[in-house]
């Protein structure tokens, strides 16, 4: 499904069109099990939803036994069609579905289920694709979105998360049933109503400061009770099954009732215009919405709860965590709800949107799936980057109006966060404070709001005096709303300290790329919650509420001197050299002239901080990495937004989360943290708020300069599948028309070439390690990355010193090069690992040949 790479001719230059972390103090340990993509081995034996493939292939076991004892296979699917004949049945084999008959109107049905796994196709350019796609991103997973067709999955988290936001099992059935070509094969059928059965029947709920474990069927509350551990968690003074009358229960795709959250915007004023318009809650015309009705069946304001009669019993605040796994242990996870407005032990927070912020339709939407049913539910909710996450945070601390915690993943971070809060809020300077390691607020009053950093509040180490006292005051009291920043980059164990030592009655988290290798998304779901919604990229672009970019990878041939090394070379050496390959220093020089022509506010991005260096030295531009000190990066980040003189930055991985330049308009990365989806995901999202981006025709451009037939291909590859899923294409440019002409092109000539990988072959090995900003310093998103940190042998040696010539420091490079190289070379003879036998046999034949030639002089 992903879109195909063309070639480019250079002349269409046009086109050119986000660890394991350990910093300082506050800053967060943070595993990014992308980077597993560094180890090609490990990226193809995880993939991605390894859980949820475990269950199907439970199913497919239990299937092949069905199939054994009375003829059909492990979906519930009939023996016979596997027999079906047809003319092409043969080229399709068992991926032949002929056999699920189409439905007469299957031209206006927008989508197809795979009886097999649950897959789903969805045709993005059906009139009722949006309504659809609704529909689709609160059931399941999506898996891959680009122009026309869709892909997405059903899986046990996504059907959880369906019931979490109050979709019924059999209106999931009966508008998949609408939506669908076919009849829904009965194994998908079974499958939702497995999946389903238990999920969602159970909340957990805070009410007059008295946690219920609640539910609309009583007889699920009876198998509970049955449990030891719950009937001993039980407070036996309540009465039993107190029927709760839900005032104001909707589902998610009801229309929000007395829902705070939009209440008192601009936008929420234009959308009750919009409906008295009878245009669709999308934005869409009658005429679509009707066809959906027509086609769907079924009005969405239709699908309302019926859900007068709760029944709940109260139990032991000391017992909630062993009742909450003992749940999960039988199947019955809780979802947990806040209800907020009927709280009145933990004292209000005064806060309130300004009157001159509107929230985005979008940012409505998700929030929406929060506080549907009046009270706030927990979990987590994907937007892309520069979609305006903390917005959103924002407005939901704004409706809990109770005291909030902020984590985040930096001290950068939380001075945004901070500043965030008094720019879109009435919040004033004394109801929020910071905890860092610099500062130690507390806010004045009964309630307020606390920014910090998860590592600041899961640290149980070394902590000063003063720590202590603020860690005591964020740990006696109770917590209405926890926002946590990022959640797909914090470890499992740093969350199970924080929600453990805080106590918050509701969590969201938020993040804009959801992509783990491994299964910690699903702690993700027992921690915060399921995921209450997810954007779709390529939507918010057309809508302008992010920047349309075009994305290039330039292949840039390496030279044969550093095709050679690079070669030879067996430690990070190798990054080094093609990082720094003359070529891509010149499509570099290329790119940045031809977008500064144009207007363009160009950055440049290297994770290393050597090419860093040598790359703006040389083209003569400004650069800011972790050594950089904080007035210095200001300046020159004022001068970046300011000045018409500075229209190229260079930035090591400080930038990649933290700077937020809506003048930015192209990216150059030149080097990258191998195949990381995040990084590439959140570099991308710094042109995404480009300014500039509602200008008629406006694009950004994001260009990966990749060193042709090295290991950089493969990671940049790997690098790309997140964006290619939202619906972005990247281009493959081979040649840059017009370089050749550049008038003061660097290293043009073979001199200076060898002068430069002269440099590279003196460097430190530790200044060519890629992952790493040595240099960065306290409160940086830069941390040290090494594969070792990621629970992999190194397959480098650590640190190691090399030594250059008086020549080479007394300026002439050129003889030291030919020193550096004999002896490396003589030194590489004696280290080398043993080689492939072509090489060997290369090496033979060279050598005979040079004795050859001796002897002949
Ligand atoms: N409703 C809105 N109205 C106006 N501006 C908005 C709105 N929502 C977000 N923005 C602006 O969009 C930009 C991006 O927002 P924000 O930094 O919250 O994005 P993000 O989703 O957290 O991005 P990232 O994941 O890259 O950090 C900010 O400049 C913010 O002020």
């Amino acid at each position: 499904m992903a879109p195909k790479r063309g070639h480019e001719d250079g002349s269409d230059v046009a086109i050119p069109f986000k660890k394991k972390r350990t910093s300082d103090n506050d800053d967060y340990v943070d595993v990014d099990d992308d980077e597993y993509a560094e180890s090609e081995a490990n990226s193809s034996l995880v993939p991605r939803g390894a859980t949820i493939n475990f269950s199907a292939l439970t199913r497919k076991l239990e299937a092949s036994r069905k199939v054994q004892e009375n003829g059909n296979d492990s979906m519930g699917l009939p023996a016979h069609r596997r027999q079906q004949d047809s003319l092409v049945s043969h080229i399709f084999q068992d991926q032949d579905f002929s056999w699920l008959h189409l439905k007469p109107d299957h031209a206006s049905r927008p989508l197809w289920i795979s009886p097999e796994d649950g897959h789903i196709i969805l045709e993005a350019f059906s009139p009722i694709a949006e309504q659809a796609q609704d529909f689709l991103v609160a059931i399941s997973e999506p898996v891959s979105r680009p122009a026309f067709i869709h892909e997405y999955k059903l899986t046990s988290y996504s059907l959880y998360a369906a019931v979490s936001v109050g979709l019924q099992t059999e209106d999931i059935i009966e508008v998949l049933n609408r939506l669908s070509k076919v009849p829904v094969p009965e194994s998908i059928t079974t499958f939702i109503r497995e999946r389903t059965l238990s999920y969602g029947k159970v909340k957990l709920v805070l009410k007059h400061n008295k946690y219920f474990v609640e539910s609309s069927h009583p007889e699920t509350l009876q198998t509970l009770l049955k449990d030891k551990v719950i009937r001993e968690a039980r407070v036996h003074s309540q009465v039993v099954d107190t029927s709760i009358k839900a005032s104001t229960f909707t589902t998610s795709r009801a229309p929000v009732k007395g829902n705070l959250v939009i209440a008192g915007t601009k936008e929420a004023e234009k959308r009750k215009e919009d409906s008295g318009n009878a245009t669709g809650a999308n934005g869409a015309p009658t005429a679509d919405k009707d066809l959906f009705t027509s086609v769907v069946g079924v009005e969405s304001d239709e699908i309302d709860e019926d859900d007068d009669n709760v029944h709940a019993f109260e139990i032991d605040d000391a017992k909630i965590d062993d009742v909450k796994k003992r749940c999960n242990e039988l199947e019955y996870p809780m979802l947990e709800e806040y209800d907020f407005r009927n709280d009145t032990v933990n004292p209000n927070l005064d806060i309130d949107l300004k009157p001159s912020t509107v929230i985005r339709p979008y940012q409505e939407t998700s929030l929406s799936k929060m506080f549907g049913n009046g009270r706030a539910r927990s979990g987590i909710i994907v937007l892309p980057c520069g979609a305006g996450k903390t917005l959103v945070g924002i407005t939901a601390a704004c409706t809990i109006k109770k005291s909030c915690l902020v984590l985040c993943t930096s001290s950068v971070s939380v001075m945004q966060w901070r500043q965030q809060f008094i720019q879109w809020s009435n919040i004033t300077d004394r109801q929020i404070a910071v905890f860092t390691a610099d500062q130690k607020e507390k806010f004045a009053g009964d309630s307020g709001i606390v920014v910090s950093t998860y590592s600041m509040v899961a640290n149980t180490h070394n902590r000063s005096h003063e720590s202590k006292k603020m860690m005591d005051f964020l740990t006696s009291r109770e917590w209405g709303f926890i926002l946590l920043d990022e959640v797909h980059v914090v470890p499992a164990a740093m969350f199970r300290r924080v929600v453990t030592t805080i106590k918050a009655h509701s969590k969201l988290g938020l993040t804009a790329t959801l992509v783990r290798e491994d299964d910690k998304i699903a702690d993700l779901n027992y921690m915060i919650g399921p995921k209450l919604y997810e954007a779709n990229w390529m939507d918010l672009a057309a809508k302008g509420h992010i920047a349309n970019v075009q994305c290039a990878e330039v292949w840039c041939p390496m030279t044969p001197e550093f095709y050679r090394e690079y070669l030879r070379e067996q430690s990070r050496k190798r990054m080094l050299l093609y990082c720094m390959n003359p070529k891509k220093f010149q499509a570099c020089q290329f790119l940045i002239k031809y977008h500064e022509d144009r207007g363009d506010k160009i950055i440049v991005f290297s994770d290393n901080v050597f090419a860093l260096e040598a790359y703006a030295k040389k083209l003569g531009k400004l650069y800011i990495h972790g050594g950089t000190g904080q007035v210095e990066r200001m300046r020159i980040l004022q001068h970046f937004q300011h000045s018409p003189e500075v229209n190229t930055i260079f930035l090591s991985k400080v930038g990649d989360t933290s700077i937020d330049l809506p003048e930015a308009t192209c990216l150059i990365q030149i080097s990258s943290h191998f195949g990381s989806r995040r990084q590439e995901a959140q570099r991308l999202g710094r042109i995404l708020r480009a300014k500039r981006r509602n200008d008629e025709g406006f694009n950004a451009f994001f260009y990966s300069l990749v060193s042709k037939d090295t290991q950089e291909m493969f990671y940049s590859t790997k690098r790309q599948q997140f964006l290619i899923d939202q619906g972005y294409a990247f281009k493959v440019i081979t040649h840059l028309d017009g370089l050749e002409e550049m008038p003061d092109l660097v290293y043009r000539t073979r001199d200076e070439q060898i002068e430069l990988i002269s440099s590279v072959l003196m460097a430190n090995e530790s200044e060519a390690d890629l992952g790493t900003d040595v240099r960065a310093g306290e409160g940086d998103l830069a941390g040290t990355i090494t594969s070792k940190d990621f629970g992999m042998p190194s397959r480098f040696p650590a640190v190691q010193r090399t030594t250059g010539s008086l020549s080479a420091l007394s300026g002439g490079q050129h003889m030291s090069y030919v020193e550096q190289n004999k002896s490396a070379n003589k030194k590489l003879a004696r280290e080398a690992a043993p080689r492939h036998k072509l090489f060997a046999k290369r090496d033979k034949d060279k050598a005979s040949a040079r004795k050859e030639g001796r002897s002949q002089a």
